[in-house]
């Protein structure tokens, strides 16, 4: 069916209005497919974020939005990596390696708009119309693209560190949050899922932090700029050794934190081992060798981050203190099991 409606110009501004106010960016997304739904005349929406496969950039499903209303698909922690099937139409796949940021259809059924973010394309909007849009909606629904992308800088912007680019700890906070609540609705997932086995994913996510060893003689030997450099250094080690949709944060001083998820326990240690390796071989300019120590906790359903950073701190302290340049794992805590921990299990999307 196809919708009619012209929003009133007090409710376009209303809607837009709704669209900036938002911060989580899966709310954002679904407001947006709203938005575009209810300003054109359309039948349906669908929002895809890039996610980045083995072999390249490839697309998730996020969104979907028609006449039976919106349906929502998880993100792995929001980090990019869509629990949906991947999308797999080669048209589509055309599109997002093109540079033209709207394509149509032959037949103009059919529109797509890239939505870029750091000059990178970071969603597809998947339009689909009964005939042809107008000139003046097609301007429409590219200023409500443009308003989404400043909208996503703006959001990056606030939640990154100034010095390194990495996410700050603002942001730990909030992303931590969505994992341990995506992970306490793990049955409810879980009874949802198609139970194919290529939709099966590793239900555990763990906390790294990491510490520059003797960070501190560098500053007193070659000065602060020397020591910040090291910092972007680091940063840029990490980005590059690091999967795109692990999340990287600097914690603050020569502290970062990763997460990393969902994988196994001995996938998490081989990733955390590459990197410090990279960073023990890495040939700092006038410093030399630079090494690191970091301690690991997996996440728990019902642990607040504090505690997780704790554990997490505490296997730091024992990586420092017995000899440093090593990453230890903490334990679980006690009541783990009993608290309804994901463990070994799978979460079903
Ligand atoms: N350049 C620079 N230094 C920082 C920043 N934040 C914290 N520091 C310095 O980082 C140093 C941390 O030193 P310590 O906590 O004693 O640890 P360390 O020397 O790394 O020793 P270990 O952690 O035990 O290996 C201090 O000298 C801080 O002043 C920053 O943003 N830039």
């Amino acid at each position: 069916m196809l919708n009619n409606r012209t929003l009133a110009p007090q409710e376009l501004v209303q809607s837009l209005a709704n669209i900036t106010g938002l911060q989580d960016r899966d709310d954002l997304a679904v407001s947006m497919c709203l938005t575009v739904y209810e300003m054109l005349p359309v039948m349906a929406i669908r929002f895809y974020r890039t996610v980045v496969a083995g072999n390249g950039t490839g697309l998730g499903l996020l969104v979907e939005f028609d006449e039976h209303g919106v349906r929502q698909h998880s993100l792995a922690a929001s980090s990019g990596r869509s629990s949906a099937r991947p999308e797999t139409d080669p048209w589509l796949q055309g599109v997002l390696m093109s540079e033209s940021a709207l394509h149509v259809a032959p037949g103009g059924e059919c529109l797509i708009m890239h939505l870029r973010r750091k000059g990178e394309i970071y969603a597809l909007l998947d339009i689909r119309v009964h005939e042809g849009l107008e000139p003046s909606d097609l301007r429409l629904l590219q200023g409500i693209a443009r308003i989404y992308e400043n909208h996503i800088a703006l959001l990056d912007y606030g939640e990154t560190d100034t010095l390194t680019g990495l996410l700050n700890r603002k942001t730990l906070e909030r992303q931590y949050f969505k994992i341990v609540t995506a992970l306490q609705n793990l049955p409810a997932i879980q009874s949802q899922g198609t139970g194919r086995r290529q939709d099966q994913v590793p239900a555990q996510y763990f906390l790294a932090v990491f510490d520059i060893d003797h960070f501190k003689q560098i500053n007193d030997r070659l000065g602060h700029l020397f020591g910040d450099e090291v910092l972007l250094l680091v940063a840029q080690l990490m980005r590059s050794s690091f999967r795109s949709d692990d999340c990287l944060f600097r914690y603050g001083g020569e502290e970062f934190v990763v997460i990393l998820g969902p994988q196994s326990r001995e996938g998490v240690m081989l990733a955390l081992e590459r990197f410090r390796e990279q960073v023990e071989q890495h040939d700092f300019p006038q410093i030399g060798r630079v090494t690191l120590s970091g301690g690991i906790a997996a996440i728990q359903p019902f642990e607040v981050l504090s505690m997780t950073l704790g554990r997490a701190d505490q296997a730091l302290y024992e990586a420092k203190s017995s000899g440093r340049n090593r990453m230890v794992f903490s334990e679980p805590p006690p009541a783990a099991d009993a608290s309804g921990s994901a463990g070994d299990d799978t979460i079903f999307f």
